[in-house]
């Protein structure tokens, strides 16, 4: 059997991977096309110019501001043909690694199972580009809104055609993954079994300070070495040419659901430029971390890499290493579940006027990330990452509160076995209002952790592929145009809707806010095809 098996879209009756019946390989008939001078279509791009429509403000008399209308000519280009796509994840064995590769076998082959409340079919619930819609505007006669499926809006790939395939310390194969796990039904796994059972994760790195001492009886299939090294890094990039090769794949991307590792200290000559941090990797520094190393094996291979975990596996010298080869990176850690709503819930009560005093976020666990996150230099990592997430919306409200001023807020996160999979998140929001009131709010979540986290590992590789398709050139107002096609930033900050600590590139702004996370998102997607930013105005509603 291969050293690892792959989870190959032609290994089962596939089906029609994609919407409008495109597959790997192929340039779709699109849903819609754009009826414009600004949009042109050929079978390998699709350009559109897009004037980009700004505010700049400068301070005027008395405290007052002077406001002028800035506008900026982008072209962009998306490459039409859809490549045939791996990924590849570290911690494949893990809970979220078995469970959203189960989950992509199941949907491809159009999978129902039997469950207490009747059969149950594949879904991809949860998955903002497989599950949302998006407005394409309103019918010409009727007047009523249009709106499509969001993977229609440009030629993505559909998860139905990923080759998945990745690392763990552990050698499980990703049957006894899925059984280890205990997110899946019983009939679920049965039907999937024996795919499963093919794919055998990579050996990994393991460097045990990184993470909590309760994972070293999991470590059986590391490579040779327990701190960085460039043979590590070499391996690494080795694995990804021969994943890609072994699976005629035109693109991979690599994604870290392994553990939460702790922060790693950023040392001027160590991590802090990407010479330094290849000399100290050359070195065998201790302050490098696996995932660190995976991210610059990636970089080096031109392979995006996402970080689903809160760690800073992006210390400056892999955010230097990153742009010096044009080469894609994003995370931290996914906002699955109570740091989703978080990000929700506040926005709507700071946008409401209501101010939010106090934020206690509980929750337990007992799925070996909560046991990783028992030791407290790891739940460190998580604690930041779930505790500044509201920065910015309290940052942006200046009636409400005062320089400096936020509200309390607390993070508590224990591991109890009993409940595995199965989260429970609780939180107390308490806030004043009008004339002296105040209002609390409890929220109660309980969800299987992992089923949360897979869809948003399928929108991380859909859009991090797509956005390695699509380039960008301007006018610029000062009149030097970008004469040729460009990539965006390296760290890919249109990622944020699926992760609770943005990474953003130096010096930008982090948006935590969900609803202006997925609006930029959508209408960054839709300037790629001419249309307009979604507008909630419907003037054509409002002035007759
Ligand atoms: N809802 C969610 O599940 C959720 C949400 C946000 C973030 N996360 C993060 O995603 C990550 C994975 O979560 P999970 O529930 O799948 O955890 P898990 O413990 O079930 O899986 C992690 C896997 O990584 C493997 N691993 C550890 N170190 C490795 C290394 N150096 N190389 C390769 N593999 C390694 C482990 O053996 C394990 O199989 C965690 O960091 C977690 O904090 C999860
Ligand atoms: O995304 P979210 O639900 O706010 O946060 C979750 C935490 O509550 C949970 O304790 C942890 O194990 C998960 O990895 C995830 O980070």
């Amino acid at each position: 059997m291969a050293p690892h098996a792959q989870l190959d879209a032609e290994s089962t009756n596939g089906h029609s991977h994609s919407q409008n019946g495109a597959s790997a390989g192929s340039a779709a008939e699109p849903l819609f096309v754009l009826d414009s001078p600004n949009v042109v279509y050929t079978d390998a791009e699709i350009r559109s110019k897009y004037t980009y429509r700004t505010s700049k403000v400068k301070n005027g008399a008395n405290g007052g501001y002077i406001v002028m209308p800035h506008e900026t000519a982008y072209e962009f280009k998306v490459e039409r043909k859809v490549p045939r796509t791996g990924l590849m994840m570290v911690g494949l064995g893990g809970n979220n690694g078995s469970t959203v590769t189960a989950g992509i076998l199941a949907n491809r082959q159009g999978l129902t199972w039997e469950t207490r409340e009747g059969q149950q079919s594949a879904n991809y619930y949860g998955s903002l580009t497989m599950g949302s819609t998006m407005k394409l505007g309103t019918d010409a006669e009727t007047l009523r809104d249009v709106n499509i499926p969001f993977r229609d809006v440009l030629p993505m790939v559909h998860p139905n055609d990923l080759v998945i395939g990745g690392w763990d310390i552990s050698k499980l194969n990703l049957a006894a993954a899925m059984d280890r796990a205990k997110v899946l039904e019983p009939c679920l796994k049965h039907l999937i079994r024996k795919e499963m059972a093919q794919m055998v994760p990579l050996p990994s790195p393991y460097y045990p300070d990184f993470i909590a001492a309760n994972q070293e009886d999991r470590a059986d299939n590391v490579l040779p070495g327990s701190k960085a090294c460039m043979e590590h890094v070499e391996r690494l990039r080795k694995d990804i040419r021969d994943f890609k090769a072994a699976n005629d794949l035109e693109k991979v991307i690599v994604l870290w659901t392994a553990n939460t590792e702790r922060f790693a200290d950023i040392l001027e000559g160590v991590n802090d430029t990407a010479d330094n941090l290849l000399k100290a990797i050359e070195a065998g520094h201790e302050e490098v971390s696996p995932s660190t190393v995976f991210a610059v094996a990636c970089i080096l291979e031109k392979t995006p890499f996402i970080n689903g975990s809160p760690q800073n596996t992006f210390v400056p010298g892999v955010i230097d290493l990153a742009e010096k080869h044009d080469s894609y990176i994003g995370g931290d850690d996914f906002k699955s579940g109570q740091t989703k709503m978080k990000s929700a819930l506040v926005d709507f009560l700071i946008n409401a006027g209501i101010k939010l005093t106090s934020i206690a976020s509980y929750n337990h666990l007992g799925n070996n990330d909560g046991k990783n996150l028992s030791s407290q230099k790891q739940f460190r990592s998580k604690e930041i990452s779930k505790s500044n997430v509201v920065d910015d919306m309290v940052e942006a409200n200046s009636v409400l509160y005062a320089p400096g001023e936020h509200p309390d807020h607390t993070v508590v996160i224990k591991y109890m076995p009993a409940v595995g999979d199965n989260k429970r998140a609780m939180d107390e929001y308490y806030a004043e209002i009008f004339m002296g009131g105040h209002q609390t709010i409890f929220i109660s979540n309980v969800c299987e952790d992992s089923l949360l986290a897979s869809p948003l590992i399928i929108d991380l590789v859909l859009i991090t592929e797509m956005m390695t398709r699509i380039q960008w050139k301007t006018e610029s107002s000062t009149g030097e145009a970008t004469k040729e096609f460009k990539n965006f930033h390296s760290v890919l900050s249109v990622l944020s809707y699926m992760l609770k600590a943005p990474l953003t590139p130096p010096g930008a702004p982090v948006i935590n806010s969900l609803a202006k996370q997925r609006a930029a998102l959508t209408n960054i997607f839709r300037a790629c095809v001419g249309l307009e930013p979604e507008s909630d105005m419907t003037l054509e509603h409002k002035l007759y």
